[in-house]
């Protein structure tokens, strides 16, 4: 049997199984299962030429957004809005069908900004070129899920399944479980609180499922079954999300004002230059990005220039954005702004910055 008969397999089970107190174990097991065959699937099956070409764009700028969505719901022409990059927009499905970069600016940070083909149900099991664009999607800081308001309400849970399929976690943060693999000494569970949608027998069987005999485990906070095997998998990518809902120009104000109170949402219209600055304001939202000046001793900071950093950066990865010798050569560091207790405040190399604070660093004499 191939592996997509064995998911399709398992799926219909659980689909027949009733879910209650009684099979919630044996459900856990079935979910086990299904997430180590989809992970097969994702694995390079031998031949090599399988990549996909056209997808392996060069990363650049300070961070990478990546639109994913069904055809045509407007992904080009809003990378032709959003950017100097062209990339041909039709009213036919699948006009795209490779990855197209191109770049947004951002009061001086840049963020790379990716037009993928359209993905169907099923991209993820390698149905069209879903899978290159998925995983094109588990590279990117944020991705940009580009909805039709034109279209059913049911898109958005369609294509989180489908990224869900091969690890990618929206909006999710990494489950609190400390888990760590040993040589020896078999399987050590533990809780610090009190979990009511797994138990420990559980864990057990899912460990051996997996083959491992030896580990630790500790649980710190009320998980599931799925957040736990994604611990044990270790491979999921927890990115960041922002739903944009385009064609606002064809809906009602009543369907368009329920879609826009949904979270993490932007409501837009390429066609009339609707909201789309607003969009990109919360595209740096969400990536997360943390904007700090650096100033030199006796002088203004410079407030053109300024380092993007990744949300809890500190003035360690400061000196290395600086210059690849200043870490050796740091004595301290002043800090101005939200993160200083006082201004300036002293700090060492641990301290985090925050955004737009100014940094001094003082070298060694
Ligand atoms: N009414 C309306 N139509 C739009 C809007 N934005 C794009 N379109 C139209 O939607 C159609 C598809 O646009 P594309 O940009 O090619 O869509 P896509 O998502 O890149 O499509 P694929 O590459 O095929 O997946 C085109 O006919 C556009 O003119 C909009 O804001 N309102
Ligand atoms: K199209
Ligand atoms: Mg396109």
């Amino acid at each position: 049997m191939g592996i997509l008969e064995k998911i399709a397999e398992i799926e219909r089970e659980i689909g027949r199984t009733q879910k209650n107190k009684a099979t919630e174990y044996h459900l856990g097991l079935l979910k086990a299962k299904l997430a180590k065959y989809r992970l097969q699937l994702l694995e390079p099956s031998g031949k090599s030429g399988q990549k996909g070409e056209g997808f392996d764009v060069m990363r650049s700028g300070d961070a990478r957004v990546a639109m994913i969505g069904f055809p045509s719901v407007g992904k080009s022409t809003l990378l032709n809005k959003l950017t100097k990059t062209h990339s041909v927009a039709s009213a036919y499905e699948f006009t795209t069908l490779t990855c197209i970069p191109g770049k947004i600016d951002y009061h001086g940070a840049q963020i790379q900004l990716l037009d993928l083909p359209g993905i169907i149900e099923g991209a993820s099991q390698g149905k069209g070129r879903g899978r290159q664009v998925v995983a094109v999607a588990r590279t990117a800081d944020l991705v940009l899920m580009v909805l039709d308001a034109t279209k059913a309400k049911n898109q958005r849970e369609l294509l989180e399944r489908e990224l869900e399929a091969v690890g990618i976690r929206v909006n999710k943060r990494r489950p609190n479980v400390y888990f760590k693999v040993k040589t020896g000494g078999g399987l050590s569970i533990n809780a610090t609180c009190k979990l009511t949608k797994i138990n420990e027998k559980m864990v057990y069987h899912i460990l051996h499922d997996y083959r491992i005999f030896n580990a630790e485990v500790l649980i710190r906070e009320d998980i599931t079954v799925d957040e736990f095997i994604d611990v044990v998998l270790g491979n999921r990518k927890y990115i960041n999300c922002l739903y944009c809902y385009n064609k606002i120009d064809s809906i009602s104000m009543e369907e368009l004002d329920a879609i826009a109170r949904e979270p993490n949402t932007v409501v837009v219209s390429c066609e009339m230059d609707l909201n789309l600055e607003y969009l990109v304001d919360k595209m740096w939202e969400h990536l997360n990005l943390t904007r700090v000046y650096t100033k030199k001793r006796g002088e203004y900071p410079d407030f053109d220039g300024g380092l993007i950093m990744r949300a809890g950066a500190t003035i360690e990865h400061v000196c290395h954005a600086v210059h690849r010798t200043l870490r050796d050569n740091f004595r301290y560091a002043l800090v101005w702004g939200t993160s200083a207790k006082h201004n300036p405040q002293r700090v060492g190399l641990a301290h985090v910055v925050q955004n737009e604070d100014v940094v001094q660093i003082v070298k060694k004499k």
